[in-house]
């Protein structure tokens, strides 16, 4: 029978069973300590030493701990790990609770619920979100504690990964019965998605949800929020209020406002798109740096690196709003002081989006509340800086900026300058501030001089030059003597505790101002931790405020470090237009532009869906195409391996991201007709971890593109159907080019080594011939990296794999096999054999794209002589040849 448990650890398992799929991390002392599982769990990942409760029972219980200062660093390692955590804490003073001192679980910590700032990345947003099936289409909410930003959005199934992929959500909350490979199609972490929760069913009743959600904002309706009360995305948003209810047990006060994210006012970028053109995170590591978002960031605050990962997940499509954002970029640029002054500014503030939100979780420090008050106090130079501005955007923000002078009134008066991290050991309050308080300090300080003097005036009497005074908890004030002087001991000193060299007494005097300080310094102590809390709740009033003015100055701050940006590394003004064209002048890749050293990069000019009518005025680098097909709606890129055609195709794609997201582009001139999705099939992902080869991958990511681009759309893709045969390769990039160009219209650019593909142009009406040109020296080739138009001579494939350090005897044999293949697959005229296009009726029938090499066997058909043969030999003929063909 299993042993009778002590009553700390029957709470322990009581609260353990509360809090099911978290670690315990539970308050013993000065400790926590974790038991069972969690302890095993917390060693291996932790590094904590194991040890056992109860080591000599026949059931000892696995034990692990660590002090309690020492939980933020130990929290962090959990939740990057995925491990949810429930700390329960003593919630009553152990010097005055009667028996077991009580302990509760305060706070749940998940990845998606952080709220501290050692356990977060200032320039992240930490989203977690809700997803909540339903027959016809998808609720998805998402929340950032952090900030009490909060949004919805009803979304059709087959797009929910791509809206995750854009999120990035470090956790997901979904119904309890489809968090294992079900039916939803959320990643697991283990496959880089978030964590995902399982919820009860009952947590997502939709009219639940909808009453959580009027009783938190305080509405009858959530129409105000420009949001359809009988939307599934309304039972995700109510099921996600219900969870940060169930884990904070905290007020929720800087969740202020739903919005409601539409996904049609936005460029839609699919998963497979954002991870190759590496927007906010690289491919190869996931990290920031190096990305586009890496190279682009020069804000000042993290509320505005934030805003700047947001606008580049979700870019613009209404040109009037992006002109907007253009137009603030633009007087950034103009003016030098107009910048440089903001950034100084911006520079001295903290990130007030993150602040304000402790103050309403009544989570804020006496020095958040300092920072605050900081902040604020920059405000009035902020507003007059921006002040008679031409830009419309930039007069909105300036008359958003709300001072706030009262709240900083109210923190400046009651704090000191630079307040302790804690209110609990006192030092907060301002001398002067609360009249009562000061006494109090007086007191206690005139109490420790006091005993100062009292140890030299016992000193002298009882003529013990070593005599002093000490505290401890257990005793208060004492006398110490050593062993030599005890004799000299006046007898109205109390013996209190003897030691090995010394004795310890107290005297009635002593004892009399003993209770006197402390009892001063005690309620100097509450009575500070009461005026500290009663300025939180005031501040708390204004979290509203507080929050508009902080997203006011992240955006400020987006709009100063893109001038920063553009101003320093030579971007220009994009003219953004309806119209399908992509035109660009001396365009450079904005990270490779960054990365390499000045003037290395080599600019290119992308020409696509540009006539006359639409072409930019000033003529740049190249030559004005010989005609308009020249400069079609799709490009056929060829050229070597390494020469550039990867970079050139994103390129084109960054730089339509970046002005639709309201950017200046690294660009002599840009003119860039608003797309409506890009699309980039660049390069193999490793999808091996989802079960596809990558062939299948990259025909899957195609028959997306195929299935939803719209003549708005911008294709980029890069050598299609490299993965499989040659043959089968080349027939699909030739029929998906062909299905790009006739039937959905969109832009498309698309680098291939198949030169096979070049003769496409002699059909496609709006197709052209680009190359990435190449300076041959001998026996030695180099990259220009420069794109002009005109079909590629050869891949030099054989002198990329010399460079690589292939052994020589592979590569000279590769170029005679090369040699022998060219002849083969050429005609007359020496081009390669390609077929001829035919209508749509025909291509329906055709099979073959190429020639290839025949069989004799057709040609004996052909020589068979009918007319001199019986339909008996006929027969046996043809029982012959099936007999070959079985065979072979
Ligand atoms: N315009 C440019 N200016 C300077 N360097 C460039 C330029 N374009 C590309 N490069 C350099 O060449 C390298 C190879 O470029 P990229 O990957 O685009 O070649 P590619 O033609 O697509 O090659 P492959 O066919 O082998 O995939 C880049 O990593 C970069 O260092």
């Amino acid at each position: 029978m299993a042993a009778k448990l002590s009553p700390m650890m029957e709470r322990y398992h009581e609260v353990k069973g509360e809090n099911p799929g978290a670690i315990l991390l539970f308050r013993m002392g000065d400790f926590y300590e974790l038991f069972y599982q969690d302890a095993q769990n917390a060693a291996r990942i932790l590094g904590l030493t194991l040890t056992s409760r109860d080591k000599n029972s026949d059931n000892p219980v696995p034990m692990a701990g660590f002090p309690y200062h020492q939980l933020d660093n130990y929290l962090q390692k959990l939740i990057q790990n995925g491990f949810r955590a429930a700390i329960c804490d003593q919630v009553e003073d152990p010097k005055t609770a009667k028996g077991l001192v009580r302990r509760e679980v305060t706070r749940v910590i998940t990845p998606g619920t952080l709220t501290d700032d050692q356990l977060l990345d200032p320039r992240e947003s930490n989203f977690i979100a809700c997803v909540a099936p339903s027959k016809t289409s998808i609720g998805l909410a998402w929340l950032e504690l952090s900030t009490g930003r909060f949004l919805v959005s009803d979304i059709e199934p087959a797009l929910l990964q791509d809206e995750l992929a854009r999120i990035r959500p470090a956790e997901c909350l979904v119904p309890e019965d489809s968090t294992g490979d079900g039916d939803l199609p959320v990643a697991r972490k283990d496959l880089g998605g978030p964590v995902l929760t399982g919820r009860p069913g009952y947590c997502f009743s939709k009219d639940e949800s909808r009453r959580r959600l009027h009783e938190h904002f305080g509405t009858k309706t959530l129409e105000g929020f420009d949001v359809d009360e009988n939307s599934p995305a309304v039972t995700a948003a109510g099921a996600l209020l219900e969870y940060i209810n169930d884990t904070q047990k905290s007020a929720l006060g800087h969740i202020t406002r739903l919005e409601s994210y539409r996904r049609n006012r936005h460029m839609i970028i699919d998963e497979a798109t954002r991870r190759s053109l590496e927007l906010t995170h690289t491919m190869r590591d996931g990290r920031r740096e190096q990305s586009l978002l890496g190279v682009i960031d020069e804000t000042s605050t993290p509320m505005g690196a934030r805003l700047l990962a947001d606008w580049l997940s979700s870019p613009l499509t209404d040109a009037q709003q992006i002109s907007e954002r253009h137009d603030a970029v633009e007087e950034m640029v103009q003016d030098l002081s107009l910048r440089d002054d903001l950034r100084e500014l911006l520079k001295g503030m903290y990130d007030l989006q993150r602040l304000t939100s402790r103050v309403a979780t009544g989570r804020c420090s006496p020095r958040d509340l300092s920072c605050l008050a900081q902040t604020l106090e920059q405000l009035p130079r902020v507003k007059a800086k921006l002040a008679s501005r031409k830009a419309k955007r930039l007069q909105t923000l300036e008359q958003r900026i709300d001072l706030c002078p009262d709240v900083r009134q109210a923190i400046s008066d009651v704090l000191v300058d630079e307040p302790p991290v804690t209110a609990a050991d006192g030092g907060v309050v301002r001398p002067g501030y609360n009249a009562t308080l000061d006494e109090l300090r007086d007191l206690a300080k005139g109490g420790k001089q006091w005993i100062a003097s009292y140890q030299a005036k016992e000193s002298e009497r009882t003529g013990i030059p070593s005599l002093k005074i000490g505290f401890n908890k257990v005793f208060g004030y004492y006398l110490e003597v050593t062993a030599v002087h005890l004799s000299k001991v006046p007898d109205d000193y109390i013996r209190k505790q003897t030691l090995k060299n010394q004795e310890r007494y107290i005297t009635p005097e002593l004892k009399e101002y003993e209770d006197k300080v402390l009892r001063a310094e005690d309620q100097s102590k509450a009575l500070e931790q009461e005026i500290f809390s009663k300025l939180k709740e005031g501040v708390a009033e204004h979290v509203a405020r507080l929050l508009l003015t902080a997203e006011t100055l992240a955006e400020i701050d987006v709009f100063v470090g893109l001038g920063t940006l553009a101003a320093a590394a030579g971007y220009c003004r994009p003219e953004v237009t309806e119209d399908p064209v992509l035109d660009i002048r001396e365009g450079r890749h904005p990270v490779l532009d960054r990365l390499m050293s000045a003037g290395e990069f080599v600019p290119n000019d992308v020409r696509l869906g540009v006539d006359g009518a639409h072409s930019l005025k000033p003529e740049t680098q190249n030559p004005k195409p010989a005609s308009p097909d020249a400069a079609g709606r799709v490009q056929i890129i060829t050229g070597p391996n390494m020469a550039g055609k990867s970079t050139y195709i994103r390129q084109a794609a960054l730089l339509t991201v970046m002005a639709q997201m309201g950017s200046f582009v690294p660009a002599a001139a840009a003119k860039i007709g608003i797309a409506d999705r890009v699309f980039a099939r660049v390069g193999a992902s490793d999808e091996l971890g989802k079960g596809q080869s990558t062939f299948m991958v990259e025909m899957t990511e195609t028959a997306r593109i195929l299935n939803s681009a719209s003549n708005r759309s911008l294709v980029i893709l890069d050598e299609i159907g490299r993965g499989t045969s040659t043959y089968d390769g080349i027939s699909l990039a030739w029929s998906i080019t062909e299905n790009l160009h006739d039937e959905i219209q969109c832009r498309t650019m698309f680098a291939t080594h198949y030169h096979e593909l070049t003769d496409l142009t002699a059909t496609l009406k709006h197709a052209s011939n680009w190359h990435v040109a190449v300076q041959e020296n001998n026996d030695d080739v180099i990259f220009l990296h420069r794109v002009i138009e005109g079909a590629a001579g050869r891949s030099y494939g054989i002198h990329v794999a010399k460079l690589a350090g292939v052994p020589r005897s592979v590569t000279e044999r590769a170029a005679k096999i090369l040699d022998m293949l060219e002849t083969q697959n050429v005609n007359e005229d020496g081009k390669p054999k390609v077929p001829q296009r035919e209508s749509s009726r025909q291509r329906q029938k055709q099979l073959s794209l190429f020639t290839f090499p025949e069989d004799p066997l057709l040609d004996e058909i052909r020589n068979l002589n009918f007319d001199d043969m019986t339909p008996k030999q006929a027969l046996d003929e043809l029982h012959r040849m099936r007999q070959e063909l079985a065979d072979r």
